[in-house]
């Protein structure tokens, strides 16, 4: 096996290059195994064998920096810098990340898993290094759906003034996002491809690309006489644009790099590659292969059958619901159609459906638009990826008090993704949002109700709900709403009242159990139901929050606040996650890691209260 020769790049530089085809073959069936027995991300990886043995084998790296985005596709770069024997832990607790991260291998230069973010930094690092009299080269790797952000534009823009800097951008054009690509920009790849372009070599073109590839490029342009060649958008920004070529062939690859890594300036190499490239089920269905469990891979991927409802199916059926009974309702995604279980509602309802691209920013204006002509828009959302658009759901949107609703999934811990995805911080930044409403579902069926109810609002409110399945409760198909801004007490007990947000209700109705405690299902976290509050605080010795978000500024913060704000002096507890990133592992255990399980909730409540019932002695150290 000539990948176990292989402990670093050094030993990948040392091969002969006719050693370098039978040696993608194997990392190959490396990772489609690996990924068979672990899970992950598939199709990306496969995609990019080719393209990760000759940028190692060509750049000097550690020393010159790749930077991939996303990283989702960087399970042969791990493989080839000495991880190999630790792919069997990816995504797991303890083992190594999805994603490239600084603090694992010298060889991840920079953190990545928000897309978009790798000519920004590869940029930093190309300017920063010739500031410091360095001239390695910085390199960033970007997908075509990842191409589609402003971010990237941004830095497209800025890193095009540039003349000297030694920075590569490679255009991994894979003709996919996680879904088939939107937009624009994916017009004009595919026209950059179509041939017109295709045929034209340009001078400094004629240059870098090797022999074969020119030759098919001569060819085309012979067939392309006469017809006037623009320059590619890529050139107006100020690169020197190369390609398309072949991603997955190394005779094209490796010479055109080592060409490329002699130039000074902005370049720009764009290559071809096929998702799921080598593994016939992943080529079919590059979607379903994107980021599958653990999988067959002689039987491929089974469908899953019966189990419980997850919350992104929940929220998939309110919206064909919801958007037959009502036509004004419009659905967006910014590119998660299939995570956001919003393929059913592109089938039934083309029209007002919007996959806007990896543009968050962009998904939240466009619905504050759509919103101002009398529409109702409904952002579906990862809690993480609002993060990017948070300017724009203040500025954009709650400040105009505009009719939005954002359906947030992935709120909490989000397991194998790690704390790049986690949706950990929602809560905080949102309920400080003035005209800004915020709901947390407890159970599937509270979901549905929360999405009309949210729906219902004339304003922005955001209902959030976590990855995976519910509780198996079940849902009731009305559209009947929750009555605004108020809670339930779910169990009626002693001394001790839990206050519980969301997830976080099943496990305090445990604890509630062991502790003889009250627990109230507090619904909402803004408007937050203060009569419940005050109701009690004046009929308990002692209050306990808890919450699957940052403790930091989230809902326990709230109801102090409105303790404070009515004058009421009563020990508190904030439970929630803690003041640190959480890595990836079972969100499972990693919450009951946190005290976010009915037993971590009755320990922290006995630790802190003391453990004589009926009457708690409270300490209020
Ligand atoms: C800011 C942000 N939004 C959404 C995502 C989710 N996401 C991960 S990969 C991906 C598609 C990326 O497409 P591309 O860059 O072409 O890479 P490919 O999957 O084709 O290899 C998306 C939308 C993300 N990681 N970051
Ligand atoms: C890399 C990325 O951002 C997505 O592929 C993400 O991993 C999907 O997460 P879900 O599996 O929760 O949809
Ligand atoms: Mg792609």
């Amino acid at each position: 096996m000539l990948l176990n020769s292989i402990n670093d790049p050094a030993d990948l530089r040392r091969l002969p290059r006719h050693q370098l085809k039978p040696l993608a073959e194997e990392l190959r069936g490396f990772v489609l195994d690996s990924v068979s027995k672990t899970g992950g991300h598939l199709s990306s990886n496969l995609g990019t064998v080719e393209l990760t043995i000759a940028l190692h084998y060509v750049f000097n790296t550690p020393d010159d920096r790749i930077v991939w985005d996303v990283g989702h596709q960087t399970y042969p770069h791990k493989i080839l810098t000495g991880r190999r024997d630790r792919m069997s832990t990816l995504r797991q607790q303890d083992g190594i990340s999805g994603f490239p991260r600084r603090v694992e291998s010298k060889y991840d230069t920079f953190g990545t898993a928000h897309s978009s973010t790798s000519i920004s930094a590869a940029l930093g690092m190309a300017l920063g290094a010739k500031s410091q009299g360095s001239d390695r080269h910085a390199i960033a790797v970007i997908g075509d759906g990842a191409m589609t952000a402003g971010m990237a534009f941004e830095a497209l823009n800025n890193a095009g003034v540039y003349d000297d800097v030694n920075l590569l951008v490679i255009l991994n054009d894979n003709d996919m996002s996680i879904s088939p690509p939107v937009g624009a920009l994916n017009r004009y790849l595919a026209r950059l491809m179509s041939g017109k372009f295709y045929a034209k070599a340009r001078d400094v073109g004629k240059s870098v690309l090797p022999g074969p590839v020119l030759e098919l490029a001569k060819r085309l342009e012979e067939h392309a006489k006469g017809m006037i060649v623009p320059a590619t958008m890529f050139e107006e920004f100020g690169f020197n644009y190369i390609g398309p070529i072949d991603g997955h062939d190394l005779d094209s690859l490796i010479p055109t790099l080592q060409n490329l890594k002699n130039l000074k300036g902005p370049q720009f190499l764009h290559v071809v590659t096929k998702k799921g490239q080598g593994y016939k089920l992943a080529e079919a269905d590059p979607v379903l292969y994107h980021g599958p469990g653990k999988f067959n891979p002689s039987e491929g991927i089974k469908p899953s059958s019966g189990g419980k409802l997850t919350y992104t199916q929940v929220f998939g059926e309110w919206l064909c619901d919801m958007a037959a009974a009502d036509g004004r309702l419009a659905g967006i995604t910014p590119a998660m159609r299939e995570g956001s279980g919003m393929v059913g509602f592109e089938k039934k309802f083309p029209d007002r459906y919007y996959d806007v691209g990896i543009a968050e920013q962009h998904a939240v204006t466009f619905a504050g638009g759509l919103a101002c002509e009398g529409m109702k828009p409904v952002v579906a959302i990862y809690s993480t990826f609002l993060q990017r658009a948070y300017d724009q759901l203040i500025h954009d949107v709650a400040l105009q008090n505009l009719d939005v609703t954002f359906a947030l999934d992935r709120a909490g811990l989000v397991g194998a993704d790690g704390a790049t995805h986690a949706g950990n911080y929602d809560l905080a930044f949102l309920r400080c949002i003035p005209n800004m409403a915020v709901l947390a579902a407890s159970d599937e069926d509270e979901c549905r109700k929360m999405l009309s109810t949210a729906y219902q609002y004339e304003g922005p409110a955001a209902v959030r709900y976590p990855r995976g399945a519910g509780i198996g409760a079940t849902v009731e198909k009305t559209l009947d709403v929750l009555p605004w801004g108020r809670g339930e007490i779910r169990r009626q007990g002693r001394s001790i009242a839990i206050l519980a947000f969301g997830t976080m209700v099943a496990p305090a109705l445990g604890a509630g159990e062991k502790l003889n405690a009250t627990v109230a299902n507090m619904r909402f976290i803004k408007p937050l139901d203060v009569e419940l509050v005050r109701q009690l605080a004046e009929s308990h010795d002692a209050l306990v929050t808890v919450e699957e978000g940052c403790i930091m500024g989230g809902a326990g913060a709230a109801v102090s606040e409105a303790l404070a704000a009515a004058g009421i002096a009563k020990p508190i507890l904030h439970l929630g996650l803690p003041d640190r990133f959480i890595d990836h592992g079972d969100a499972g255990q990693l919450l009951a890691q946190c005290g976010l399980d009915a037993a971590g909730i009755a320990e922290s409540i006995v630790q802190r209260f003391g453990k004589d019932e009926p009457r708690l002695v409270v300490n209020n150290g």
